[in-house]
């Protein structure tokens, strides 16, 4: 792959795909690690003279303007933090977009507004996307791909637009391919997974690779519930995904033939509703009220979880095991958090969320081996998978 380094960019305009989507709470960037984890690229960028147009998604919009997905908060800080004034256009490949890529000076920087606004971008159909490829393309004459958190994405500004321009991988994506390559060959062992979080239908599938990989896989967050039923227990009102029931069946069977241990909880913390000062209590996983909701795994399961942690050599985190953004339900995560570091194990957090929780929780970060900015994309990195835009980047 090449590298920005490979690259003249004085003078020149790049357009730089960063992973922008960062947790907001009424507007409020609640944790900006992600727009930190961007700036060593544009920074560079902008030393040599580069007139960057960086562009980003945030969050799930689905191809329609939705003012609360707006980047506008993104550029704000981006602009803070890179102590300059970054211009914020107002749509993705139209005339606000147009105009600040043509007005930036040496040095610039300009963010279009959440890629996803455009539903070229996430079209499954080639030429949707490509139509959408042809307009980001034309903004600018050079392709950075920074987006790590993406990779695993064939959207049109991770797969299609760097085919179309001269094109190089940016630091972030180089630094954490760096570090997940070490997953994918010699681990020691035992190697431990923990899964979580709420993007159950995208991270389901990738246990039916880890089943070769791992020596224990730990289940929590809104994953659980899928597995509770599965195994029979009623799961009252949580995140269920039963279309994956026959799935899971096959995964806990094909553990046992093969010796794979899947730790999943033994109590969970159930509310009366999605919200902090809900009514909840402790109850045993095989046996949610029907009018609950699970939102994080009980005491005994995180004690449980970080005992299965103690030994491992290498473990490999992605999604918090309960809403860890709400006080009550936070404590199911601390402890895996903490299990990964009492371990003294090669550790890597992965995903937006998870690295969130860490600093949200007050942990050091550098009590960690790794913390990756992608979860979706590491996860599908481990499985050996080629991600297009990682793909894109090579070709
Ligand atoms: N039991 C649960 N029910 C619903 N949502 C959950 C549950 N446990 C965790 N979550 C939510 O999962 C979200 C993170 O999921 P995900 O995006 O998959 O993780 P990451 O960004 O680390 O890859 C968090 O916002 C958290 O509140
Ligand atoms: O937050 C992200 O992934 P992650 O939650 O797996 O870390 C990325 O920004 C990708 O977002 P997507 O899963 O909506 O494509």
């Amino acid at each position: 792959m090449r590298t920005i380094d490979d690259l003249d960019v004085a003078g020149r305009r790049v357009l730089v795909r960063a992973d922008l989507n960062v947790p907001l709470e009424d507007g409020r960037i609640t944790d900006d690690g992600r727009i930190r984890a961007s700036l060593p690229t544009i920074e560079a960028l902008r030393t040599r003279g580069a007139r960057v147009i960086v562009c980003a998604h945030l969050g799930r919009p689905k191809g329609q303007v939705k003012p609360e997905f707006s980047l506008a908060p993104v550029a704000r800080r981006l602009g803070e933090l890179l102590g300059t004034d970054v211009t914020f256009a107002s749509d993705v490949v139209g005339d606000s977009a147009r105009a600040a890529a043509e007005g930036l000076a040496d040095g610039g920087v300009a963010l279009l507004e959440n890629l996803r606004f455009e539903p070229g971008e996430t079209s499954k159909d080639d030429a949707e996307r490509g139509a959408l490829a042809d307009r980001l393309a034309a903004l600018a004459e050079i392709y950075v791909g920074d987006g790590f958190g993406a990779v695993h994405r064939k959207h049109a500004s991770v797969y299609d637009v760097p085919r179309r321009l001269p094109h190089a991988a940016g630091g972030l994506i180089a630094a954490e391919v760096e570090v997940l390559k070490r997953l994918t060959e010699d681990v020691e062992r035992p190697y431990a997974v923990a899964l979580g979080g709420s993007k159950v239908s995208d991270k389901l599938g990738v246990i039916d690779n880890l089943l070769g990989k791992a020596d224990r896989i730990l289940i929590g967050g809104g994953m659980v519930f899928t597995f509770l039923k599965a195994q029979g227990h009623e799961v009252g009102e949580s995140l269920l995904e039963e279309d994956q029931l026959d799935t899971v069946r096959d995964y806990l069977r094909r553990a046992e033939e093969t010796g794979v241990e899947f730790v999943l909880p033994v109590d969970i913390v159930a509310a009366t509703a999605f919200a902090a000062d809900a009514d909840h209590a402790v109850v045993a996983a095989d046996a949610i009220p029907a009018d609950r909701l699970g939102l994080d795994i009980g005491p005994e399961s995180g004690k449980l979880f970080a005992s299965r942690l103690a030994d491992a050599r290498t473990v490999f985190w992605n999604g918090p095991m309960g809403v860890f953004e709400m006080e009550p339900y936070s404590h199911g995560t601390r402890a895996v958090a903490q299990g990964l570091i009492d371990s003294g194990a090669f550790t890597v957090v992965g995903g937006g969320d998870s690295a969130a929780a860490v600093r949200r929780l007050g942990f050091d970060e550098a009590a960690f081996s790794h913390i990756s900015t992608g979860g979706g994309a590491s996860l599908e990195y481990l499985e050996g998978k080629t991600l297009p835009g990682l793909q894109a980047l090579e070709d």
